[in-house]
């Protein structure tokens, strides 16, 4: 039977990924928060916010009414920021039938309760949850581009529901059982490609962006394996991958703001210019607060100056020059 799929989110990822289901003949029920934009996308066929150029498939069907978009699904995505999912979760669930598959796909960890998003949901709701993550910006998803990505559960019976409606010539998943490893992977590459950012922004060169993802996917595996995450997890798509990729695409929120602010913009002008959620910024907040609470144990030092440039006002010049005077040491510990 043709399974019945809401995306809740009308934002970049959560309009790219109810387009490629729609590759798969799903009709796919498109929840955004603003009945303007609703409206506006039921009027033009266009989503103008995110993508102007492009025309949305006729299987789309976008509302403003959340429960018609939960109501009966057998799979609901999650396509908000990390802080927005606590207040959606809680409002689907009035809708949500009890043996519908959730699948998370935001990239962060709380800043109040270090929490990944797949654990809110959880908090919220008894449905089963998935985790879709990898290298997969929605410029080019939404645009046919060959793209692979992760489904990671801990039931892999929903894990592969979820793999077989998004597979398409066009985008191929995996499935993983490591959510942890999967979900924490996605959500720290984003501190690494904002660091990224920044040292390009500042006019340095491909030889630093080489050290900061390779130093940087050392950081993300320690601190994820401290977590209990499967450490070969972060050779893959959602670790490995999806850091080269923002870390060096001109489609990265977090590497666009890193950029602006080694160009010497504020935190304010860097996330008003760029205009959707950057969420590496609460994400080193998160980890560093978790740090100083004793939650954490593992030495982070790129997060560390990236914490200090945007919460202490650390010139990132300064920052560049700390990380490279550490003490000298071997390179696998
Ligand atoms: N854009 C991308 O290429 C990808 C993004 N992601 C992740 O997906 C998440 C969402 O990112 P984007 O779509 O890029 O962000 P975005 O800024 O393009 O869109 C976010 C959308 O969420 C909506 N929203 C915010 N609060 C809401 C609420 N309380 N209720 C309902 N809707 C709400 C906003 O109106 C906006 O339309 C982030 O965690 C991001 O890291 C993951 C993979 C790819
Ligand atoms: O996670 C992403 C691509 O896989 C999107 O990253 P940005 O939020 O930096 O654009």
């Amino acid at each position: 039977m043709t399974k019945k799929i809401a995306v809740i989110g009308g934002g970049s990822w959560g309009t790219a990924i109810a387009e490629n289901l729609t590759k798969n003949n799903f009709n796919v029920y498109l929840y955004a928060k603003r009945a303007e934009q609703v409206n506006e996308m039921i009027k033009t066929g266009r989503n103008k916010d995110y993508f102007p150029d492009y025309k949305l498939s006729d299987f789309i069907i976008p509302t403003n009414d959340l429960k018609e978009a939960v109501s009966n699904k057998d799979i609901v995505f999650i396509s908000v920021p990390t802080s927005a999912t606590r207040e959606v979760s809680r409002k689907v669930k009035k809708y949500i039938s009890k043996d519908a598959i959730v699948v998370s796909t935001a990239k962060g960890i709380d800043e109040d309760s270090f929490l990944t998003n797949s654990e809110i949901i959880s908090e919220e709701l008894a449905n089963t949850i998935t985790v879709l993550s990898g290298p997969t910006h929605a410029e080019e998803v939404i645009l046919d581009k060959p793209t692979a990505a992760v489904v990671a559960s801990k039931d892999m019976e929903s894990a592969k529901v979820v793999q077989k409606a998004m597979s398409n010539i066009r985008f191929r998943a995996y499935t993983n059982p490591d959510i942890v490893g999967v979900e924490l992977g996605g959500a720290i590459k984003n501190i690494i490609a904002l660091a990224s950012g920044i040292v390009a922004g500042l006019g340095y060169g491909d030889n630093s962006i080489a050290a900061l993802i390779t130093r940087g996917l050392t950081e993300i595996s320690r601190f994820g394996v401290e977590l209990g995450a499967n450490k070969a997890t972060f050779s893959g798509l959602s670790g490995l991958g999806d850091l080269v990729v923002t870390c060096t695409s001109e489609h990265s929120r977090n590497r666009s703001f890193g950029y602006k602010i080694g160009q010497g913009l504020s935190i304010d002008e860097a996330e008003r210019e760029v205009g959707q959620v950057v969420e590496g910024i609460k994400t080193t907040r998160s980890v560093i607060l978790a740090k100083k609470g004793g939650k954490v144990k593992t030495e982070m030092p790129i997060t560390e100056e990236i914490y200090e440039v945007l919460f202490e006002d650390k010139d990132p010049l300064k920052a560049v020059d700390d990380l490279m005077n550490r003490e000298i040491k071997t390179e696998i510990s």
